[in-house]
């Protein structure tokens, strides 16, 4: 059989070390002096919005024209400076802003057009071109390693924000070649490698959901919810946040329709996508269940006709790393490759180890969502008496402060809207039936629910199904179950 080839990840901007991020630093200024009133305005970001005078300087730019970047490198860093700054333009006043001046709206689409991505802060860049090693040059999964080049706030919270979804980033590039080699092997047939690449896989998850939960240390829930966020909201789906027609980018032309986009959010990850991928995971659009075997395999055209957040996302990737989803959604061959061997219980196991861990890592997302959206949602409409009742109280001191304090009026996404709303994600989403279902989308494997269950509780080294019998060994002779560590596990 004639097979389509597998991806390599250099042909798509991706680097087998740091995955999806650059493998070397991003520029931390644009040298071309003819760029600095941007670096002028973004390295006083935070004065500017704090005095509300942002709208005021940003009116006073020159027009830039974009002829003068060079490198990658370059056009990035324009696209890192135009999109806090058009962040900044709309929602660093009052009430937020309905158009966007030429200043920027000129240079952001021709900076946008040429990165293949939209003219609105997405994940890349706030994350993956928002960073910089502190101590040692090469290293970027350690959190200790690594500060932001830029916030709205310049608070520790923020950049903390940001910088764990970096650490995530780069402590998953492993994964990447992992992957490959397990596509391969699985053409070749080859059980027992692909087996150790799926237990690789399963035990970076169970880092990565460690590192996620990690956001706790250093970011406030209150302060994300109210100083943050209201930052990082897009132009779509934002009427509760005083936004209802979207946004103008000016250009002179006169024909400037209202725009609308989802603002940066996680589900713009392409590392986290390709897990799905791989794993053969499919997300419906919300609302949408599966109803039964006879739909599993037509989701594909199903999904493509349909409005789906996460495949919606991609369009709000880097292009390479849109196309080497495409590319690799085309070669994805483990789950049916585990179902074609559903009697091989290591190879069974370890697949739904993985698909455990990336169940795991959405727990924990869920969990984290509660406590930095719907929580803080729930203490300011109480706090501005409009929720119906008083629940009990189990959030962290700073929300029960707020509480006792005067009722504050807060812009953007964190305004207090008048009636009982659906909360809404900086992406657009309704947010808790969305990732509850892409959670509950993953592991449901149609094989070897015996397997997950054993993962789950049992703490033998030793697993018996049938007439097989499958060894998992622990390392250092223990079984670490993924609720228990964040899902550290060992074989
Ligand atoms: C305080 C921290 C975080 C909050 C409040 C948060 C909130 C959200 C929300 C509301 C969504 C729904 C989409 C939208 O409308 O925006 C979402 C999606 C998502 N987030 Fe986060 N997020 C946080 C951190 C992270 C981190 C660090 C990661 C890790 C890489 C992550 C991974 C994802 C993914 C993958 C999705 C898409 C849904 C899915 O695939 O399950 N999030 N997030
Ligand atoms: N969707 C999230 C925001 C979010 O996840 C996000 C937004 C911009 C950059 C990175 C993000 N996720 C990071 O940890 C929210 O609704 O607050």
């Amino acid at each position: 059989m004639v097979h389509l080839p597998i991806p390599r990840l250099e042909d798509y901007s991706i680097s087998a070390t740091t995955g999806f991020l650059p493998d070397a630093p991003p520029l931390t200024a644009l040298q071309d002096p003819y760029y600095g009133p941007w670096e002028a305005i973004i390295s006083n970001l935070q004065a500017l919005l704090l005095s509300k005078k942002i709208r005021q300087e940003v009116n006073k730019l020159p027009v830039l024209s974009t002829i003068r970047l060079e490198a990658e490198a370059e056009w990035r860093r324009a696209y890192v400076i135009l999109s806090f700054l058009s962040h900044s333009y709309i929602w660093g006043d009052t009430t937020p802003a309905e158009t966007l001046p030429p200043a920027i709206s000129i240079p952001y689409l021709a900076v946008s057009a040429r990165l293949e991505v939209p003219p609105v802060a997405t994940y890349a860049a706030l994350c993956l071109w928002n960073f910089r090693p502190i101590f040692q040059v090469d290293v970027f999964d350690d959190l200790s390693n690594l500060a932001t080049l830029h916030t709205f706030t310049g608070a520790l919270d923020e950049s903390w924000f940001y910088l764990v979804s970096i650490a995530i980033e780069a402590r998953g590039a492993a994964i990447l070649p992992a992957m490959l080699d397990a596509i391969e092997n699985a053409r070749e047939g080859n059980i027992d490698r692909v087996i150790p690449s799926l237990q690789s896989i399963a035990e970076r998850l169970g880092e990565l959901t460690h590192l996620l939960s990690r956001m706790y240390e250093n970011c406030d829930p209150h302060i994300f919810y109210t100083r943050i966020r209201p930052y990082l909201a897009g132009s779509k789906n934002m009427s509760e946040a005083g936004l209802p027609r979207g946004v103008k980018y000016l250009d002179g032309s006169g024909n400037e329709p209202f725009r609308h986009y989802s603002g940066g959010s996680n589900a713009q990850s392409s590392l986290i996508q390709a897990f799905d991928i791989l794993l053969g995971v499919e997300h419906r659009p919300t609302g949408d269940r599966k109803l039964g075997p006879q739909t599993a395999h037509t989701s594909s055209e199903y999904q493509a006709k349909s409005h789906n957040f996460i495949l919606e996302m991609r369009k709000y990737m880097p292009g390479p790393h849109r196309r080497f989803l495409e590319h690799l959604a085309k070669v994805s061959n483990i789950r049916a490759f585990v179902e074609e061997h559903s009697s091989h219980g290591a190879l069974t196991v370890a697949y739904d180890a993985c698909l455990h861990m990336l169940r795991g890592f959405r727990d924990k997302h869920i969990q984290i969502v509660s406590r930095y959206i719907v929580l803080p949602a729930k203490e300011h409409r109480i706090a501005n008496g409009t929720a119906m009742q008083k629940t009990k109280s189990t959030s962290p001191p700073s929300i029960r402060m707020a509480l006792q304090s005067p009722p504050v009026q807060f812009q953007g996404l964190a305004r207090t809207p008048q009636q009982q709303v659906d909360l809404r994600g900086t992406g657009g989403t309704a947010l808790i039936p969305f990732l509850k279902q892409a959670r509950d989308e993953t592991g449901d494997p149609s094989i070897g629910a015996w397997a997950r269950r054993l993962l789950t509780n049992s703490r033998n080294s030793f697993f018996s199904r049938d007439t097989e019998t499958v060894k998992i060994q622990g390392l250092a002779g223990q079984w670490l179950d993924s609720e228990d560590v964040g899902g550290i596990c060992h074989w």
